[in-house]
């Protein structure tokens, strides 16, 4: 299925929680990788949906609103527009960016449900919560506090304890006190919820995911068989929460006993990626089906989700087990690439403590394509990866500056200023020539198969190799050499050193969109001319139109100083 061209390709972003605008580690373990790969996948002619949406339910999100003091509606509004600012700045390039409170997810939610329960993948239990006299409700997840049942620690939530990072149940915590009062009158009460039978699917799953060993990242089928060969547990799709998607029966009433509960974030958010398609056809006049739908196209569009490794299982097995378990034609992942953590000087970006660098500071201190080229080179793929200041000092100070850069600038102002700003014609092809063209036959198609395999770090090296090759080109054709002695000859390193100018502005593109355009802009290189339909290297090293006038662009890349390095590693913390 992943050889053969499908007609349209799908792309989804783990979506990213309403709880604050992301943090690097989020960027690059899920957006930032799949704006990449859908702007090559566009520049290599596919036709490319990416969507992506805030995950706006949950119990954190009910907790930061009222620590914010809005209601979780207003909170939800302001944090989607400062995410969709935070992207924007970004420049990713998403073709929707939705809301999993939307409309659409919700009638999609309340009819997966209906349908999982017809088909017996759905039931109703009798389940033990935690209950607040005081605050007359339930203390679902967060909550509630108490003593870890595990490590002692004190403060324990009721999802999880931050001390020992064991997943709990509410009703398992020692001495639970309200997270609302602090009241510590509270009781266990028997109270109904619905179960997804995740364990009936088991052997479905297995299969399903077995088919996937050869084309899927070991990271992502080793997670999911880790699971299913511990044995998947039914969960509980609703809690007693206020803020979320209704319970409803087939006459679309609350169902009875559901007054008060609605279904929890962990089923509805993956539907958000259908809804949030729904909301962008309806928006664009278009068609969502093919995209979703197998019995109305969707066996020819690729499906190629993007995230971190910790939602891998949801996406693996509960999603699909809601899809399989409907018993209707939606379409399945096809590709699934999984990211390790990026990681804060030892431990853990985190946004509910603040830790780290996040989306909207990191462009107030640096353009966004120092930061999309510095993450993607040194993507979490095989392995955590830290992130430093001085490593990302010298991805910006030599990859950025002094191997593009450098480059751009030596022979766009050569150009300008010996040959009148004209590409130049003449002279005679040398082994120089002929060992770039070489070289780049070689390297073009394996880069665009690395992205094509979603190697991101494969990629980089590859878009460094090449600007390097550049350098190397000019070492060895020396135009400024030959200019005094032989024109002709100088005409011609010049000539091909602007065509591999305007070859790297384009490869740029995907990963540093702004440099690109400035690249290209200088070089006079139309919109339409941008694509990444490479035809012989020969031609491409002579595209340009004899006397085409280009201009050297402004600086590209600012180098980062050591003392921008002592200041950020003061203001975010880091460093030793
Ligand atoms: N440090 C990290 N490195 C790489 N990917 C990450 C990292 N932290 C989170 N992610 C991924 O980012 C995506 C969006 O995550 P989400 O908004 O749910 O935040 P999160 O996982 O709760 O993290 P946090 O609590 O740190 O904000 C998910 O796919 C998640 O796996
Ligand atoms: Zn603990």
């Amino acid at each position: 299925m992943s050889t053969s061209t499908p007609q349209r390709i799908l792309v989804t972003s783990a979506l990213p929680y309403i709880n604050g605008v992301k943090h690097l580690g989020n960027l690059a373990g899920s957006m930032l990788p799949a704006d990449v790969y859908s702007r090559v996948m566009r520049l290599l002619g596919h036709d490319v949906l990416y969507i992506c949406a805030t995950d706006e339910h949950g119990t954190p999100a009910e907790l930061a609103a009222a620590e914010a003091g809005l209601t979780v509606s207003d909170y939800c509004d302001q944090m989607h527009d400062a995410q969709a600012n935070a992207g924007a700045a970004f420049k990713l390039s998403y073709d929707y960016f939705g809301r999993s409170s939307s409309e659409s997810t919700q009638r999609l939610t309340q009819a997966f449900a209906l349908a999982l329960e017809e088909n017996g993948f759905i039931e109703e239990r009798s389940s033990k919560q935690v209950y607040s006299v005081t605050d007359g409700r339930y203390l679902p997840d967060r909550y509630v506090e108490g003593t870890c049942p595990n490590c002692a620690f004190e403060k324990a939530r009721g999802d999880q304890c931050d001390n020992c990072g064991k997943l709990l149940d509410p009703v398992d915590l020692i001495e639970p006190y309200s997270a609302v009062s602090g009241s510590k009158d509270v009781e266990i009460r028997d109270t109904n919820h619905l179960y997804l039978k995740q364990s009936e699917m088991s052997g479905r799953l297995r299969e399903w995911v077995e088919t996937h060993r050869e084309d899927w990242p070991a990271l992502t089928t080793s997670i999911a068989m880790k699971w299913l060969d511990e044995g998947l547990r039914d969960r509980s799709i609703t809690r007693d929460l206020e803020w979320g998607i209704p319970v409803v029966g087939s006459d679309g009433n609350v169902r009875d006993g559901f007054d008060g509960k609605v279904f929890y974030v962990w089923f509805d958010a993956p539907i958000a990626y259908i809804g949030a398609t729904q909301d962008w056809a309806e928006k664009n006049g278009t068609d969502w089906e093919p995209y979703w739908r197998t019995d109305k196209g969707a066996d020819d569009t690729r499906y190629v989700q993007f995230m971190g490794k910790d939602n891998v299982a949801f996406h693996t097995l509960s999603f699909p087990t809601t899809i399989m378990g409907s018993q209707q034609p939606w379409k399945l992942v096809d590709e699934l690439k999984a990211f390790n953590w990026v990681t804060w000087y030892g431990g853990k970006f985190s946004t509910s403590q603040k830790r780290g660098v996040f989306m909207d500071q990191a462009v107030d201190i640096a353009p966004s394509d120092y930061w999309r080229w510095h993450l993607m080179a040194n993507a979490p793929e095989g392995s955590d990866a830290a992130f430093t200041w001085e490593e990302f000092q010298a991805s910006v100070n030599s990859d950025l500056a002094n191997v593009l850069g450098n480059f751009v600038n030596r022979i766009t102002s050569y150009c300008v200023k010996k040959f009148d700003g004209a590409v130049p014609a003449g002279g005679a092809k040398t082994e120089a020539e002929s060992w770039i063209e070489a070289d780049l036959s070689e390297r073009l198609p394996r880069l665009i198969s690395y992205y094509e395999a979603r190697e991101f770090r494969k990629a980089m090296a590859e878009t460094r190799a090449i600007w390097a090759a550049g350098n190397e080109y000019l070492t060895q054709a020396a135009p400024w050499t030959h200019y005094k002695t032989d024109v002709d000859q100088a005409a011609m390193g010049v000539r091909t050193g602007l065509n591999l100018v305007a070859l790297f502005g384009i490869l740029a593109q995907p990963i540093i969109p702004d440099a690109a355009d400035k690249i290209l802009a200088a070089m006079g290189i139309p919109e339409d001319r941008r694509s990444w339909k490479f035809g012989d290297t020969v031609d491409l090293l002579d595209a340009l139109p004899h006397g085409h006038a280009i201009t050297a662009p402004p600086v590209l890349f600012t180098k980062i100083e050591d003392d921008d390095v002592t200041a950020w590693t003061e203001r975010f913390g880091g460093g030793v």
